[in-house]
């Protein structure tokens, strides 16, 4: 049996996992940047909040969003290799790639910025933060259209 076979067969289940998947990723992506907004605004540096903060913002990110951007990739990369899903003719699969590229910085962006609160100290304000959080909106905008307009 050839692995395509196997990816046709699998197609629905693995379509099922990939979409459990991004929605457990974007419920972090949405929701650590709000974090990052009343860390910033409400929490004083060095106090006990702080720490529980912190301890909220590498949690969120190691139990939650890094496995779930994993099993997003491996399970969206299954269905790009899934025989007859993906025409490369049409602009959806662009469209798609790019603001998936696009999410995976944004998440690359949040963890360095998650660093930076535990080792030298926040340098954004709440403002920055709050415009920062339209990013996955506009990206998830883009990617939903792409999946289920398919232009
Ligand atoms: C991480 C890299 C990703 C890759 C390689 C990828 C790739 C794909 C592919 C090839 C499909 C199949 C389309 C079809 O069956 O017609 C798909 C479906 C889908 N993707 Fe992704 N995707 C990724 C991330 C995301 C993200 C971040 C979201 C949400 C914001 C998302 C939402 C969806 C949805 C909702 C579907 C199902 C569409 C349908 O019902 O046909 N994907 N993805």
């Amino acid at each position: 049996m050839m692995i395509t076979d196997l990816l046709a067969s699998g197609y629905p289940w693995v379509k099922f996992l990939h979409v459990i998947s991004v929605i457990s990723w974007m419920a972090g992506l949405f929701y650590l940047p709000r974090l990052f907004v009343y860390h910033v605004e409400s929490v004083e540096a060095g106090s006990k909040t702080d720490a529980l903060f912190q301890v909220m913002e590498r949690r969120l990110l190691r139990a939650i969003m890094n496995p779930a951007m994993i099993a997003s990739w491996i399970f969206g990369l299954a269905l790009v290799f899934t025989p007859g899903i993906v025409d490369w003719s049409m602009i959806w699969p662009w469209t798609k790639g790019a603001s998936v590229l696009g999410m995976t910085w944004f998440h690359m962006w949040l963890s360095a910025r998650r660093k930076e609160f535990q080792v030298q100290g926040n340098r954004l304000s709440g403002r920055q933060y709050r415009i920062m959080n339209e990013v996955p909106t506009i990206l998830m905008i883009v990617i939903v259209a792409s999946v289920i307009v398919k232009f």
